[in-house]
């Protein structure tokens, strides 16, 4: 059995019940063979060995009163994945499917990611089975404020900062940090990235991840030649990644026809009015199907499986995991679909994506694509040390040059490693030497 074989076959004896963890590993170390070639002392240092297993894994009990009075409980994760390159980053998910193995593979992940930013942050990720829909604003703050009051222990601006992911944004970092701040007695901003303007957040950041996944995929338009201009476009999802995904996409020109929930999508071929989807999801944070009542000659069908069979040019997964299956990948396709852009982390299952590579679609993998989040994150973290902060147009092309040079390193990795034009494969690499070769110079830690 070969070194790749060996290390899959540990992570599946080991946590033979997380399915999502043992994909992204599986996905992650076959695409690595190129370079593990050219390096055989990573197999001696067992680089691979220690890379999936997480530095510290911790689980908690986050009790609190809901508002009859009534205890609940619920289970909280932050999982310190690999900090070879700098402090333990990576968001917090609160919805009811977060389980130890989601929270892995999203940790998993974001340890290739934030090595391809460039910046110095390792990788981390965290949440909670808790499900933040129907709760109220009191129950929402009791909540954060018990999660944080055990996790906050284990954090620190150079130890691990946590950020937003699904069902986490600006108000639930503002009681987050809210009672960080009290336990600690002391203002430390670089704790917690995505907080509110008027406490050390960042300009851009709340737009970085979905504006970021677009100059990700202009870059790679523009490798082939083409752009986003009269592109029909598809996007799952309508929270925070999707909502600036769509903004900069009609910015360039392209038509956005549809977009998402979990329960169903619109359809709106005059192009998706973003400004109602903001109302509906940011400010009122109802459900999708509301657009119609909006704007009536839109279509609302509920199902949001269904979205795949829309015919467009480009497609944006930026909902959750394991979202474009194999028979939604061959229908894309079928229906003349040559872009994907992964805004979502592991949008595509393992076979989806070996099929989109296979039917030569360019395919922008999430750990590049939708790094332009952690990355403002750490424009964030380097303006709270600063005690600076910079306007939206220098934090929005810091970010646009970050996205630029991901590409860059992205797509030479691919041709230097001999799978050109595979970004996938070239971003796995890219991220990956980096912090094999840290993890050489720290020793066996
Ligand atoms: N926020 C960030 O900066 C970053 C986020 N990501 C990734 O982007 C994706 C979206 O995150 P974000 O926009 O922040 O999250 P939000 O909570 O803002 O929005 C999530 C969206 O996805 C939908 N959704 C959630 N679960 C499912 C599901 N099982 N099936 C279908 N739709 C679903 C939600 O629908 P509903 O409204 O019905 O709940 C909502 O529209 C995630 O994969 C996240 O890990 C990646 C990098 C950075
Ligand atoms: O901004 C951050 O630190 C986290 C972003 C995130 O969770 C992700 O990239 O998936």
């Amino acid at each position: 059995m070969d070194y790749i074989q060996k290390v899959i076959e540990i992570a599946k004896n080991n946590d033979s019940s997380q399915p999502e963890f043992i994909q992204a590993v599986e996905e992650v170390l076959l695409s690595l063979k190129p370079a593990l070639d050219r390096h055989p002392e990573y197999e001696e240092n067992k680089i691979l060995e220690r890379l999936i297993e997480p530095e510290r894994q911790i689980i908690f009990r986050v009790p609190w009163l809901d508002d009859n009075g009534q205890i609940q409980v619920n289970r909280g994760f932050r999982v310190q994945f690999n900090s070879a390159i700098g402090p333990y980053k990576g968001g917090l998910r609160f919805h009811p499917s977060v389980n130890l193995g989601i929270i892995k593979f999203l940790g998993f992940e974001q340890i290739l990611k934030n090595s391809l930013t460039g910046l110095s942050i390792g990788g981390g990720k965290g949440g909670s089975n808790f499900d933040p829909k129907g709760k109220s604003e009191k129950e929402i703050m009791k909540f954060c404020q018990s999660f944080i009051t055990e996790l906050y222990r284990h954090l620190g601006q150079s130890v691990d900062v946590p950020a937003g992911d699904i069902g986490v944004g600006a108000r639930e970092i503002g009681y987050l940090f809210g009672q960080y701040k009290r336990i600690k007695n002391e203002f430390e901003a670089g704790v917690l990235t995505g907080k509110g303007l008027k406490y050390g957040g960042s300009l851009a950041r709340k737009e970085a991840t979905g504006f970021g996944l677009i100059y990700f995929v202009r870059e790679m338009l523009k490798a082939n030649n083409d752009s986003f201009e009269n592109k029909t476009v598809i996007i799952s999802g309508s929270g925070n990644v999707a909502i600036y995904a769509c903004m900069k996409a009609q910015e360039y020109g392209a038509n956005v026809v549809a977009m998402s929930d979990s329960k169903g999508y619109i359809f709106d071929p005059d192009g998706i009015k973003i400004d109602t989807v903001q109302q509906i999801k940011e400010v009122e944070r109802k459900r999708i199907s509301e657009y119609v009542k909006y704007h009536p000659e839109a279509e609302y069908v509920d199902n949001q499986r269904k979205l795949w069979d829309l015919k467009c040019d480009i497609a944006l997964p930026c909902a959750a995991q394991n979202d474009i299956h194999l028979e939604n990948a061959e229908k894309l396709v079928e229906n003349g679909c040559f872009v994907i852009g992964e805004g979502a982390n592991m949008p595509c299952t393992n076979e989806a994506m070996s099929y989109f590579l296979e039917k030569n679609i360019l395919l922008a993998p999430a750990k590049a694509a939708n790094a332009g989040g952690v990355a403002t994150s750490a424009l964030e973290m380097a303006q709270n040390s600063m005690r600076l902060s910079w306007t939206f147009e220098e934090v929005n092309k810091k970010l646009d040059e970050i996205m630029v040079n991901i590409f860059k390193e992205v797509s030479e990795a691919a041709e230097e490693y001999g799978v050109p034009g595979n970004y996938v494969a070239g971003a796995n690499i890219a991220g990956f030497i980096k912090v094999a070769e840290a993890m050489m110079s720290l020793g066996i830690v």
